[in-house]
């Protein structure tokens, strides 16, 4: 595996992202005990982007997910979406961007879902709250039911539907009213394989016609064929981003190419891949020397120089 350092592009200032994240910090007290889950994490995702978060148990997804959401109120830093600064959002403002500026997507279908209610009655349902006229409800749910793959569910209850067809309707009423950002929670951790792929594939189609931006938060292997973009959060922090792109050799034959990058902060920080620092006995401090074209970096044993591993 090679690595290569990435400044997050909300540090060259050259794009206005749909949802940035600059040094957030979320600290959480109970009991005079503090838990840093956030410590200024940084996070870039352009306007249509379908990006996946991964990384391991407790290392900040769902804390990130529910600041994105208007949930939960960052301790310090930027966190923007849409325009919409979380941090100084007043309640009211709150509730609004909630309701209309992003949807949401999460482990259990039946979160979403009114379980006495037909699938389009279920979708239609945001839009009536947002007073849309009743036949554009229905266009608008039908179009949605036939773009997710699940036109013949439109007037079942949920007991009929299986679980992946569920979750489509799930992501049916979350885009119900055209947020302008999607953000899914574990979205196939109840589903078999099949149905995952169908959901990652639902959800890909979804944000190519709609140009939503969406966030995935998964520990499903299965969604990196749907993303160009994984980023891996370790420690509250942003440490890694894997980038696919699709390669042509020279028979037209295609290939996916996918490069794992190491996410540069602004303070210059760099979090080195764990099986890196363990191959080579590296910790507490390392040497570093600066090449016409890059940095070495050489674990600190005594007595050599560095360069002479
Ligand atoms: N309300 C809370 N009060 C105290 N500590 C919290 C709270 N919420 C999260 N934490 C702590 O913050 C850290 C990050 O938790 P978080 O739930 O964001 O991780 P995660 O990556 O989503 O994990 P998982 O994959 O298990 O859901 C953990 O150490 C967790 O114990």
């Amino acid at each position: 595996m090679t690595t290569a350092a990435t400044i997050p592009s909300a540090a060259t200032g050259r794009e206005d992202p749909e949802i940035l994240c600059d040094n957030l910090v979320r600290i959480f007290k109970s009991e005079g005990v503090e838990v840093v889950a956030l410590q200024g994490l940084d996070l870039t995702v352009r306007q249509g982007e379908l990006i996946a978060v991964v990384g391991a148990s407790g290392s900040g997804k769902s804390t990130l997910l529910n600041i994105l959401s208007g949930l939960d109120i960052p301790s310090a830093g930027v966190a923007r979406v849409a325009g919409s600064d979380l941090l100084a959002m007043s309640s009211r403002d709150r509730v609004t961007y909630r309701r209309e500026t992003v949807g949401f997507l999460f482990q259990q279908a039946t979160a979403n879902l009114l379980p006495y209610l037909t699938a389009s009655e279920n979708i239609e349902m945001p839009m009536a709250l947002a007073r849309m006229p009743k036949g554009e409800r229905r266009d608008r749910s039908r179009e949605l039911l036939e773009l997710l793959g699940i036109p013949q569910v439109a007037d079942r209850p949920l007991a009929a539907m299986s679980g992946g067809q569920q979750q489509r309707v799930a992501l049916a009423v979350a885009l119900a009213n055209e947020p302008r950002v999607l953000l899914a929670d574990e979205p196939t951790g109840e589903l078999d394989h099949q149905s995952s792929e169908e959901v990652f594939a639902a959800i890909e189609r979804a944000n190519a016609t709609y140009g939503t931006t969406v966030v995935v938060v998964t520990h499903d292997p299965l969604v990196s064929e749907h993303v160009q973009r994984t980023v891996g959060i370790r420690d509250g922090r942003t440490s890694s981003e894997v980038l696919r792109r699709t390669a042509i050799d020279e028979h037209g034959g295609e290939s996916v190419i996918a490069e794992e990058y190491a996410v540069l902060d602004r303070a210059g920080r760099l979090q080195l891949p764990r099986e890196f620092t363990t191959t080579l006995e590296m910790k507490d401090r390392v040497r570093l020397d600066l090449e016409s074209d890059h940095i070495g970096v050489w674990p600190d044993r005594p007595g050599r120089e560095a360069g002479d591993e």
